[in-house]
C-alpha cells in the first residue's frame, strides 16, 4: 500500500483498480486498510523482495503496545502525500545484513523493560550491535525514540541504534527525536523534518492527505476511540486475603470485535479512582465544573482529571510548569540541574507529593495540559471469541507497590478489581500475531506463571473446538494449590476431555523451594522428544521468572539437541513470549 517505487508491482488494469477502490475510500478506511495488510501479513516482505528499482525509504518499527507501528504508518502516509517512496515493517522480520543494500532507514522504536528493545525486536538488536553487524557506509539514517522519563534509561533503546548505525558508517538524515509518552506533537513535528530530509520519486499518492488523526489500526477501535462495554462478573479466582488478589472479569460486548483471536489483548482506557481525582482538586484549589479541552474535546476538568490524565507519575514537563507556579527556590534550582537529578526526585514524589508539599495555584486548562496523559493499560484475553462472540473475559491482578513510607496500588489493576457488574468500562483490541496457535497440528507446550494462564485458557477453549487436536502440555505456577490455582475447573475439564494430554503445576508456597521448571527439567526427555516433533513452546507471565526459565532451558536442551538447539526454535518460529 505504501510503496510507490516504480512501476508498482501491478499490470496496468489491475494498478487502474487499485487506484479506483483508493479514491473510493475515505481517510479513515484507507489507514484501516494499510494496517490490516500489514497486520495480517498480507503485504510482502518487500524489504527482502528484490528489484533493481531505487530502493523505497525502509521504515522500520520496534514496538510492544503499538505506538511506534502506528507512527510508522503516519510517517508512510505522510511519505506517499510527499512523493516519497517507503516500505514500512516490523524490525522483528528484518536481518540486520538486509540493511547494508538499503540507502534510507528509518527507525521508529520503544524502549520496553528496564531499558531493553521491544521483545519481538531482540534479534535484530542483537545482531545490529553485535560483532557480525554489516558495514552501513551508503545508508542514510534518521530514529525516533519512544520511552517514558519515568524510567531509569529512558529512550535507550532509540539512543543504541542511532548510535550503532552511525558507528556502523551510516550519516544521520536529522537528529534524533527523544518522545516522552505525550509523544503525538514531537512526533508530528519530527515527521515533518525528516520529510525535507527524505528523497521524492516524484510520485504521490493518489488519494491520502495529511490528517490530524493517528494512522491505522486493523480494529475499528483504537485507543483513540475506545468501546465502552459493560461488566457482566467480577469474581476473586485467588484466597480472599491474599495481599494481590487475583480476578476474573466478564464483559459484556454487545458489537463483535472482528478477528479478535486467542492469544490477543484488549487495551484498557482505566479511570483514575475518585479520591484521587478529589484530592488533586482540593490541592489546586481548582472546581470540577472548570470547562477544559482534552485532544479537540470539551468537557469538565473532573472528567479530564479522571479519565485523561495521569495523577500519580510527574513528568520533567510537569516539574516545569509547577515550579513556575509554586516560585518555590528548591523547584526552580532542580529544573536547572541534570535530569538525572530531576528523575531521581521525581521518582519520590508522587504527583499529590509535589502539589502538596511545593502549594501553588495553576489555571485549570494549563493543568491539564502539563500533565501526563494516561497510558492505557493491555491485558491478555482469557476466552476465545470463536465460542463466546458476545463476552469478552480478563484475568486482573492487583498490583500493590511501596512507596516512601506508604502502599499504593497499580491505577489499572486497582479499577478494574473495582469494578461492579453494570459498570462501563473504555477498551479497545490490541493484536498479538506473535502468540497464536498454529494453523497445523504441531504439539503445543503453554508455560504460565500465575496470570500468564489467561491466554491459555482462551488457546484451551478454541483447541477444544478443533476436529484434529494437537497434543498439549500445561505447565502452571502460582502460590497456594487450594487458593490460587486458577480456572482449575476449566483445566481440569480440558484434561478430561483430552485437548489437555499433560498438566504440572507447581504451588511455591506448599513447596517451598519449588521452581516453575523443575516438571520440565524432571522430563526433559519428554520435553526434547516433543521439540523434536516440531513443538510450539509458549512462556507466558512474569518477565523475571520466566525469563530465569528460558534461561535454564535453553542450557538443558542445547546439552541434549547440540548448540542452538534453542535459537533455532525461535528462528523456526515456534518460541512465543508474552512477558510483563
Ligand atoms: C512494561 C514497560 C516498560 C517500559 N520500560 C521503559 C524503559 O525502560 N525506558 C523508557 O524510556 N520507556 C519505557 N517504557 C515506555 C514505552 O517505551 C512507551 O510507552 C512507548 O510509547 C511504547 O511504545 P510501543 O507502544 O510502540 O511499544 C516502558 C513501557 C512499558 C509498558
Amino acid at each position: 500500500m505504501t510503496a510507490h517505487a516504480t512501476p508498482p508491482p501491478f499490470s496496468d488494469p489491475q494498478w487502474r483498480q487499485v487506484r479506483q477502490l483508493l479514491g473510493a475510500l475515505d481517510e479513515r478506511q484507507r489507514w484501516w486498510l494499510s494496517g490490516y495488510l500489514t497486520a495480517t501479513g498480507t503485504a510482502p516482505d518487500t524489504a527482502a523482495a528484490r528489484t533493481d528499482a531505487p530502493h523505497p525509504v525502509l521504515i522500520g518499527y520496534g514496538t510492544e503496545t503499538d505506538n511506534c507501528r502506528q507512527l510508522a504508518r503516519l510517517l508512510s502516509e505522510r511519505c506517499g502525500a510527499a512523493g516519497i517512496a517507503t516500505e514500512v515493517i516490523d524490525l522483528a522480520r528484518l536481518r540486520p545484513r538486509q540493511l547494508a543494500r538499503r540507502d534510507h532507514l528509518v527507525i521508529i522504536t520503544a524502549t520496553h523493560g528496564d531499558g531493553d528493545p521491544p521483545e519481538p525486536i531482540q534479534a535484530f538488536y542483537q545482531g545490529l550491535m553485535g560483532d557480525d553487524a554489516p558495514k552501513l557506509d551508503n545508508l542514510k539514517f534518521a530514529v525516533l525514540a519512544l520511552g517514558d522519563s519515568s524510567y531509569e534509561r529512558f529512550c535507550v533503546t532509540g539512543q543504541e541504534f542511532d548510535q550503532r548505525l552511525e558507528a556502523l558508517g551510516g550519516e544521520r538524515l536529522i537528529a534524533r527525536q527523544d518522545c516522552d509518552v505525550d509523544f503525538e506533537q514531537l512526533a508530528r513535528d519530527w515527521i515533518a523534518r525528516l520529510l525535507e530530509a527524505l528523497p521524492k520519486t516524484g510520485n504521490t499518492d493518489a488519494a491520502p492527505g495529511p490528517s490530524p488523526a493517528p494512522a491505522s489500526s486493523p480494529f475499528r477501535y483504537d485507543k483513540h476511540h475506545p468501546l465502552t462495554v459493560e461488566v457482566l462478573v467480577n469474581q476473586n479466582l485467588s484466597a480472599a486475603d491474599r495481599r494481590q488478589p487475583i480476578h476474573h472479569l466478564e464483559l459484556a460486548l454487545d458489537q463483535a470485535i472482528p478477528d479478535l483471536l486467542p492469544g490477543d489483548a484488549v487495551g484498557i482506557l482505566a479511570d483514575n479512582p475518585p479520591e484521587l481525582v478529589a484530592a488533586v482538586l482540593d490541592a489546586c484549589e481548582l472546581s470540577g465544573e472548570q470547562p477544559v479541552t482534552v485532544n479537540d474535546d470539551a468537557q469538565p476538568l473532573v472528567q479530564a482529571l479522571r479519565q485523561s490524565r495521569d495523577l500519580t507519575i510527574v513528568g520533567t514537563g510537569f516539574l516545569t510548569f509547577w515550579a513556575e507556579h509554586s516560585n518555590a527556590p528548591a523547584l526552580k534550582t532542580l529544573c536547572e540541574a541534570e535530569s538525572r537529578e530531576q528523575r531521581a526526585f521525581l521518582r519520590q514524589h508522587q504527583l499529590l507529593d509535589l502539589l502538596s508539599q511545593y502549594p501553588a495555584h495553576a489555571p485549570a486548562q494549563a493543568l491539564v495540559n502539563a500533565l501526563r496523559p494516561l497510558q492505557p493499560r493491555l491485558y491478555d484475553v482469557a476466552n476465545s471469541l470463536a465460542e463466546l462472540d458476545d463476552e469478552l473475559h480478563l484475568t486482573i491482578k492487583a498490583f500493590r507497590y511501596p512507596f516512601r513510607e506508604r502502599h499504593e496500588q497499580g491505577i489499572a489493576s486497582r479499577y478494574l478489581l473495582d469494578l461492579q457488574p453494570g459498570d462501563p468500562v473504555r477498551l479497545y483490541p490490541h493484536r498479538n500475531t506473535r502468540f497464536r496457535l498454529p494453523d497445523d497440528d504441531a504439539p503445543l507446550i503453554l508455560i504460565a506463571e500465575g496470570t500468564g494462564i489467561a491466554p491459555y485458557r482462551a488457546f484451551l477453549q478454541a483447541l477444544s473446538q478443533r476436529p484434529q487436536r494437537p497434543p498439549c502440555w500445561l505447565v502452571f505456577a502460582e502460590q497456594r494449590f487450594e487458593e490460587d490455582f486458577l480456572y482449575q475447573l476449566d483445566i481440569q475439564q480440558a484434561h478430561a476431555d483430552g485437548v489437555l494430554e499433560q498438566v504440572d503445576t507447581v504451588f511455591y508456597q506448599d513447596r517451598p523451594g519449588a521452581s516453575l521448571i523443575d516438571p520440565l527439567l524432571n522430563q526433559i526427555d519428554r520435553l526434547a522428544s516433543w521439540i523434536e516433533q516440531g513443538a510450539h513452546l509458549y512462556l507466558c507471565g512474569d518477565k523475571g521468572r520466566l525469563s530465569d526459565l528460558e534461561n535454564s532451558l535453553k542450557t538443558a536442551l542445547d546439552q541434549r539437541q547440540g548448540d542452538g538447539a534453542w535459537k533455532q526454535l525461535g528462528r523456526n518460529k515456534r518460541l512465543h513470549r508474552n512477558l510483563y
